[in-house]
């Protein structure tokens, strides 16, 4: 089947179109405890404040932008139990009011009315538990705000309350409470719902508006006759913010430091003395904190809409090691910590649960790598930008080579992969094994691409299956073999595809004829113990993939998945031959871009290194280099908004809508594109 649907697609949006869905969760359970009216009430705040990030409704087509919002409620209850059925009843009437106020609706979800049980003669109930789940529309996630600090200098840092009685700083319910084993019995409400609807669209407006973003693209060179400019950095990662939430004022600002990795100074103002310090830090009121260039014109914003907002500090370019987190209220100082030590604090609950996981020595090593990265250089002098308006021609598709993504059962990166080489000017297929076995041949393909997933389930080792559904087929192992030999081919695989590509012997040790009769490089089990999902640097290699050609020495972000990562080889030799040949194609590296043997180790520790692959190896190419396996994913990382994180990225190249949306991965993509029309 072809992906028809994304060529077209591009030819009728004129390009990417960056449209998405929006989601966000929201449960208090504890509050509901002590009251559970007001529990509800805070599920619904929470909820929204974890929604806003995203703009999710063309505020000028649609009157009220919540109107684009559904949910989800599931609902937890002991409800057969004394008492607790008049509870039930109670959340779910403010529930419906709260929701009627800021005009939502709830279009589904699930209940368990039954969480109880006796066990040796004591009733044990669960607590009256509800869970939201939002969904909407999202309208640009290019615009998506997170909560890592950006740093910026000249922005500041907000608190905004909504929603509350702003005389109260309610502990009931709270994380504080919990840790000195109590539960309380005032929490915080929403007396006023149309305070949440207010920052909400205040918010969504700052979303769409780059001036209040404040956009930083300046021309720096001027050299022959190309302008170059330099992309300071992604554009909504000026503006930051996070919602307050568990664990009050003092937990968000944290969190966003800790993200951000920078240094904060804030100073809260109390302005009743009846609220204490600790009350003001640890109660969980609805609100929000977020970090902007320009703050009058976000307070002015506020003010017309008679929401109150103070200005608390500052985060400055100081990073992990270096960075202090001072926090003072009415000027007095009250915090004042090294970040990375109140990190590890907040890291405590992760490393014990950790333990259960993973090994000690990469647990250990996590530790450290958090106590010193600071910032990660990210590095690309090469040219990615490409001048795509004629891909948005469909008739364009009818001479554009063909690429075959290939998938099996429990593969499921199908979509993003035909979606790079669609971007690229391929012509790309949806093709199953299932087609294959049942005669579809590869012969009019240039390219096939193997997809990341879980084919089987994993349940022999990761691409066993899908690679024994190959070999063990005398027609199948015939079609595959003939593709690999052809000098006009090239293939790729990722993760699971690039798993499958060794099983299959398409890289390695190679041979003439058939490949499928032994492996020689094997990716095994993770060293940490677990499967490994994170966003990290790696060096592309001088090496002999066509696809990577002219990438070399750049550092870029790419994403991992995967529980069995680790390139072992049957004898030491296989990896010596593929480093002469020039066949290790990428490396992970650290923050200054160095690998484990600059530092005289046999390969970086974990988890700069995901999986302890000796080397530091990420990718493998062929001899030739036709065939490219690559554990980590250029497939989910060709985009800049895949990107975990850009604070950082400082790249030279012409700036066009275009160029912002693609990583320099693409690149990859697009000499596959140039090798196969040269
Ligand atoms: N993302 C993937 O392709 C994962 C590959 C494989 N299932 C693993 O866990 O190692």
């Amino acid at each position: 089947m072809s992906y028809k649907h994304l060529m077209q697609s591009s030819a009728m949006k004129g390009g990417i179109f960056p449209v998405g869905g929006a989601v966000s969760l929201g449960e208090q359970p504890i509050k509901m405890l002590i009251n559970a009216e007001k529990g509800a009430r805070m599920c619904i705040s929470e909820t929204i404040m974890n929604l806003v990030w995203a703009p999710i409704t063309d505020l000028k087509k649609i009157a009220s932008f919540l109107k684009d919002v559904k949910m989800s409620g599931n609902w937890m209850w002991a409800a057969k139990c004394e008492g607790e059925g008049a509870r039930l009843v109670d959340a779910v009437g403010s529930l419906c009011e709260g929701l009627r106020q800021i005009g939502c609706a709830i279009d589904g979800g699930k209940d368990s009315l039954s969480m109880a049980v006796t066990a040796h003669g004591e009733l044990v109930k669960s607590p009256g538990t509800l869970v939201l789940s939002a969904y909407a529309p999202c309208t640009n996630v290019t615009k998506v705000v997170n909560p890592a600090l950006t740093a910026t200098p000249g922005s500041k840092i907000l608190w905004i309350r909504c929603g509350g009685d702003k005389n109260k700083m309610r502990l009931g319910g709270s994380a504080l409470a919990q840790v000195y084993s109590q539960i309380g019995d005032d929490c915080p409400d929403i007396e006023d719902f149309t305070e949440i609807s207010k920052v909400f669209s205040t918010v969504q407006d700052l979303l769409l508006m780059d001036k209040l973003i404040g956009t930083v693209l300046h021309p720096i060179v001027l050299a022959g006759f190309s302008f170059v400019f330099e992309i300071i950095c992604f554009r909504s990662r000026r503006f930051a913010g996070h919602d307050i939430s568990d664990g009050g004022l003092i937990t968000a600002i944290l969190e966003m430091a800790f993200a951000g990795n920078v240094a904060v100074d804030v100073n809260i103002r109390n302005t009743k003395e009846h609220i204490s310090p600790i009350d003001l830090l640890f109660a969980e009121e609805c609100g929000i904190i977020i970090e902007v260039l320009n703050s009058e014109d976000v307070i002015r914003k506020l003010e017309d809409v008679n929401i109150e907002c103070q200005v608390i500090g500052t985060a400055s370019e100081t990073y992990g090691p270096d960075a202090h987190i001072r926090i003072h209220v009415d000027d007095k100082l009250e915090i004042n910590e090294k970040l990375v030590d109140l990190r590890e604090e907040w890291e405590l609950v992760g490393d014990k649960l950790g333990e259960f996981q993973t090994n000690m020595k990469s647990l250990k090593e996590a530790k450290e790598f958090r106590g010193k990265c600071r910032k990660i250089n990210y590095k690309c002098d090469f040219e990615w930008f490409y001048e795509t308006s004629f891909i948005y021609h469909e008739q364009y598709f009818s001479t554009a080579p063909l690429v075959a993504i290939i998938r099996e059962e429990g593969s499921n990166g199908d979509r993003e992969m035909a979606s790079a080489f669609t971007l690229a000017g391929f012509q790309t297929f949806d093709v199953t094994m299932t087609d294959i076995l049942s005669g579809h041949t590869l012969d009019a393909y240039r390219g096939v691409a193997f997809v990341g997933g879980f084919s089987y389930a994993d349940v022999l080792g990761s691409a066993r299956g899908w690679a024994a559904g190959v070999m063990f087929n005398e027609q199948v192992s015939k079609q595959f073999e003939h593709f690999r030999l052809r000098t006009d081919t090239f293939s790729y695989g990722v993760c699971n595809g690039c798993q499958l590509m060794a099983q299959l012997g398409w890289i390695g040790d190679e041979r003439e004829g058939n490949a499928c009769l032994e492996t020689t490089v094997f990716l095994d089990e993770n060293e940490c113990g677990r499967f490994e999902s994170s966003f990290g640097p790696v060096k592309i290699e001088k090496c002999k993939s066509i696809m990577l050609s002219g990438m070399e020495n750049a550092i870029l972000g790419l994403w991992s998945s995967h529980g069995e990562g680790r390139f072992t080889y049957r004898s030491s030799e296989i990896l010596q031959n593929l480093r002469e040949n020039g066949q290790v194609c990428v490396r992970f590296c650290d923050d200054q871009g160095k690998i484990g043997s600059d530092h005289n180790c046999e390969n970086l520790p974990y988890p700069l290194n995901p999986n302890g692959s000796i080397d530091d190896v990420a990718a493998i190419c062929s001899r030739d280099g036709r065939h490219l396996a690559m554990m980590p994913h250029a497939d989910r990382s060709f985009l800049t908004w895949q990107w975990a994180e850009l604070n950082s990225v400082t790249w030279n190249t012409r700036f066009d809508q275009q160029t912002v949306a693609l990583s320099p991965w693409i690149r990859m993509f697009r000499n596959a594109f140039n090798w196969c029309n040269a």
